[in-house]
């Protein structure tokens, strides 16, 4: 049983070359350092996921989706208490319009790399191969 899981809210946030947009934790982080996620956080009490979403993409990359994010998948983990709701979205900023506002570094990753080398937090990698496959991706790509 698993009576009250963490809520999380995370982004796939995508630029207009395809890349997107990926967080690596710090040194100091409690839970997963030195690991690779996308940007997100807790979803504070009284705050719905869609609020929480692009809140999180503003404190920790200082940037705004150019239209509503998009819910793409609840991701229930278990083995860690925790259920991550995982929104996408498109932007026209570039890297250097990210200002770091929490983690070690947050950059802009061609599709084709996301996986080189990266280890990343419970659930992110299954929910970013399924989101590079995705119609909701490739309807993104069209309009970039
Ligand atoms: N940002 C982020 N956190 C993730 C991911 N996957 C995952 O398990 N987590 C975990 C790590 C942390 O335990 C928690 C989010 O913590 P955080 O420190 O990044 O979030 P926050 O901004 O809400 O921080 P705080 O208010 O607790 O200081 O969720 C992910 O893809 N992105």
């Amino acid at each position: 049983m698993d009576d009250n899981p963490v809520q999380l809210a995370v982004v796939m946030l995508v630029n207009r070359a395809g890349e997107l947009l990926l967080q690596l934790r710090d040194e100091h982080a409690p839970n997963f350092p030195n690991m690779w996620a996308l940007p997100g956080g807790h979803i504070e009490p009284g705050e719905t996921p869609e609020q929480a979403a692009p809140r999180e993409l503003m404190e920790e990359a200082s940037l705004r989706p150019d239209s509503p994010l998009r819910l793409f998948l609840v991701q229930p983990v278990p083995e860690h208490h925790r259920v991550k709701h995982y929104f996408y979205g498109m932007t026209s900023a570039v890297q250097d319009d990210v200002v770091l506002g929490e983690g070690a570094a947050m950059v802009f990753t061609p599709a084709e790399q996301v996986f080189e080398g990266r280890e990343f937090t419970p659930g992110t990698a299954l929910a970013i191969t399924e989101f590079l496959a995705s119609a909701e991706y490739a309807q993104l790509r069209e309009r970039a």
